[in-house]
């Protein structure tokens, strides 16, 4: 008979992906310093409020000329040209550059009037009139100037909301002048282990306890996500304490995240508050290995992640779960883990009735093909294996496992944009 209200119905992983994708809202958003928002999601679109450049910029140091001056330039026969001033970065020149006439010039600087391309100074010489210099190449129209809004015109849009932002983010903001940056609130997430065997990591260890290791990986996986994690202490297995504390936690935090209690043991209490509690369960039996016991729920709008006790089961649910709603809330283009196709390197024999998701290490050969081998023991109970994973192979559902050299879907572990 089983213990609870409702029979598991097992559903498969994208129908449960699609269930919690569904309660996705935007986070609210704030503004924060350029330097400050680094690895925070955009909330706003940045358009070019000016092109770029925004003036014709010389991209080498040499003289500003017309090329019409140089058509008969050679090394042999030099076009001597009348240097009528010296243009250095940030100012403008004072003469327009006339036939005949030449501007030193430095990389960045304002392109004279009347020039229309610049020499770099490693084609030219020194002219044995005074004020005068020797181009020894012939120039063609445009040579050397980055024209106005080659770069970017006026109005383009530059990032959308949701982009993370990073180097190359930080360098357009700060060219467009973002002292100060919108970007969505980080999620505040309790992560609540539960077990009565767990101890706080300073305490020393005890017959039969162990530290609670889930509650400070999943505060990591929190943060990669961009979230802010607030490791809660462990609950015993007291459903009605268990209960009370977790719903205090939803009232108070963005979404809560679980560890532990989830399957048909005595003493799973997840399982009994999904029993008990007025919230919506959206699932608590998903197609895969590890973390067939993998629950979730909504109560007053908010999302409880119930996730294995099992370190690896643990890690795999926040992945293939929690991770893909933190990043929706933080608008997300695609908030699912990005795949990618890899040659399996050795046979992976273990089958399975679920789709098995491998903690993997990724290399490309020589020729550029990725291959994904399984990063050492795998089995769900297994914690130490979970640092050396950069993806999750998706084994498929079936007797035999996957043999080596079998192109399979591999799951990518780091931030995407
Ligand atoms: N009769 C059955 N037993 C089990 C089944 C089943 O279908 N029938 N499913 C197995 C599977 S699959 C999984 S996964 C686990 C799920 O376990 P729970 O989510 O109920 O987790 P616990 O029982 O609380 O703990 C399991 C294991 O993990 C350790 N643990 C728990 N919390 C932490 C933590 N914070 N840090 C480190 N380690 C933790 C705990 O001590 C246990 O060893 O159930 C199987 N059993
Ligand atoms: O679903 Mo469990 O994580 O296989 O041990
Ligand atoms: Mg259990």
């Amino acid at each position: 008979m089983s213990r609870f209200r409702f029979q598991r119905t097992t559903i498969q992983v994208e129908e449960a992906q699609r269930a919690i994708l569904e309660h996705i809202r935007l986070q609210r958003t704030e503004w924060v310093d350029l330097e400050d928002s680094f690895g925070r999601r955009l909330a706003a679109p940045v358009a070019a409020d000016h092109p770029v450049p925004h003036f014709r910029r010389s991209g080498v140091d040499g003289y500003a000329v017309r090329c019409a001056d140089t058509a008969a330039a050679s090394p042999e026969r030099p076009a001597v040209l009348e240097v009528v001033e010296c243009v250095t970065s940030g100012t403008l020149p004072l003469r327009r550059v006339g036939p005949g006439q030449a501007a030193r010039i430095m990389t960045g600087a304002v392109v004279p009037e009347g020039a229309d391309a610049v020499v770099m100074l490693e084609m030219t010489a020194p002219a044995e009139r005074e004020g005068a210099v020797c181009i020894r190449r012939r120039m063609a129209d445009g040579d050397n100037i980055t024209a106005i809004g080659q770069e970017t015109p006026c109005g383009d849009i530059l990032l959308m909301p949701g982009r993370i932002i990073e180097a190359g983010e930080a360098a357009i903001l700060a060219a467009f002048g973002y002292a100060r940056v919108p970007v969505y609130c980080k999620p505040r997430v309790a992560i609540c282990s539960t077990g009565s065997e767990l101890l706080a990591v300073g305490s020393p260890l005890e017959p039969g306890k162990i530290r609670n290791s889930n509650g400070y990986m999943l505060a990591a996986q929190v943060r990669a996500a961009g979230g802010e994690p607030v490791i809660m202490p462990a609950l015993p297995d007291e459903p009605e304490l268990v209960e009370k504390e977790l719903l205090a936690l939803m009232d108070r935090f963005d979404c809560v995240v679980t560890s532990g209690g989830v399957s048909v043991g005595d003493k799973d209490v997840m399982a009994s508050v999904f029993e008990r509690w007025e919230g919506r369960l959206l699932f608590n039996k998903v197609a895969m290995r590890p973390g067939s016991p993998t629950s979730a729920g909504v109560w007053q709008g908010k999302l409880l992640f119930a996730l294995s006790g099992n370190p690896g089961a643990c890690f795999v649910g926040f992945e293939l779960f929690a991770r893909p709603f933190l990043r929706g809330l933080l608008g997300h283009p695609s908030p699912l883990p990005k795949e990618a196709k890899a040659s399996l390197v050795a046979d992976y024999s273990k089958g399975s009735a679920y789709p098995r998701y491998v903690r993997g290490k990724l290399e490309t050969t020589d020729d550029g093909k990725l291959q994904a081998k399984p990063a050492g023991a795998d089995k769900s109970s297994i914690m130490v294996s979970i640092k050396d994973a950069e993806c999750l192979i998706l084994i498929p559902a079936g007797g035999r496992g996957a043999a080596a050299g079998q192109l399979v879907c591999v799951l990518l572990l780091q931030e995407t944009k």
